[in-house]
């Protein structure tokens, strides 16, 4: 079915996103701590920087068994989780959240960017929460709280409190698709995307008036990613979506991954460095009046 599905949805891109998910991906990486900088680039020779500050490096296990892994210095990332992160750009005294946030990739790669970050982390699964709260203290996230609730209850307890939201949604997870993947069965599809439209909703009611916000999946199904917003649209919410301008962090220094756009968002399609991912930006106008 997904094979289907994707030959429909990609057309030419297809035989190439396949291949994807069967060849070794490059490894990505960003410094959290800027003094070790000139360490860390004499030990990686070769690593290639590639956004400003992130670095594509070929061999992860030398990254993950550094001793600057191991003291919260870098943090090893794909790029298309990196890029997610740059089209949110929080300003001095922004309350932000990252409601669905372990391992906490995206609250650091933001910390890398905007030092005085200051917010919540939310995290639903018990284990996850612990190792959420591991890395928010070993990357020195100190303005980071950490809370093991469900996501969708900030709709109540946190009613216009945000200026920035993260929401990095549970999915189906088939951009990670491979000979092993387990494959989900309609019921869970449409459990996972009911989920989705429950966390978004929550996160609009959470967000200021006026304030942004990036809802992200690393799947390829328009159920999860499209007609979630569309769902969204169709709330009590009036909201924008904004345009993403991927062009802006491409340069001589790297290489733009393939991107697709859908009605809302777009998706960035995997090749031997990219995930595959989708990405939709969005602006609480505010409530619509009920009658
Ligand atoms: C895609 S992962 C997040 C990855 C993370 N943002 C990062 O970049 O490191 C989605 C996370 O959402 C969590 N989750 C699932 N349902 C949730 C809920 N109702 N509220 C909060 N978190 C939830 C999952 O346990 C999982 O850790």
């Amino acid at each position: 079915m997904f094979k289907e599905y994707l030959k429909e949805l990609l057309g030419s891109d297809f035989d190439s996103v396949w291949a994807s998910f069967f060849a070794p991906k490059k490894s990505g990486f960003f410094i959290t701590d800027k003094s070790a900088k000139k360490r860390v680039l004499e030990q990686f020779k070769g690593a290639k920087e590639f956004f400003d500050n992130f670095y594509i490096y070929d061999d992860k296990s030398a990254l993950s068994h550094s001793e600057f892994f191991s003291a919260g210095q870098i943090y090893i990332q794909n790029p298309s989780s990196y890029l997610a992160t740059l089209f949110l750009e929080l300003c001095m005294g922004d309350e932000f959240c990252d409601m669905c946030a372990s391992p906490g990739g995206k609250s650091i790669a933001l910390f890398s960017r905007f030092a005085g970050i200051s917010g919540a982390a939310i995290e639903y699964d018990k284990n996850r929460f612990f190792t959420l709260k591991q890395n928010l203290e070993k990357y020195g996230l100190k303005g980071i709280r950490a809370y093991n609730k469900d996501a969708r209850s900030i709709a109540k307890t946190c009613a216009n409190r945000f200026d920035k939201i993260m929401l990095d949604a549970p999915c189906s997870s088939y951009s990670h698709f491979n000979e092993t993947f387990s494959e989900k069965s309609p019921k869970e599809l449409k459990a996972i995307a009911r989920l989705q439209k429950g966390l978004l909703n929550a996160a609009l009611y959470a967000l200021k008036d006026g304030a942004e916000m990036i809802y992200s999946t690393c799947t390829f199904f328009s159920a999860e990613n499209e007609e979630v917003i569309e769902n969204a649209l169709n709330s009590r919410f009036k909201l924008e979506i904004l345009p993403l301008d991927f062009e802006q962090f491409f340069n001589s220094k790297n290489a733009a991954p393939k991107i697709m756009p859908r009605k809302y968002g777009a998706l960035i399609l995997p090749d031997e460095l990219y995930s595959g991912f989708y990405i939709c930006k969005l602006r609480k106008v505010c409530q619509k009046e009920q009658n």
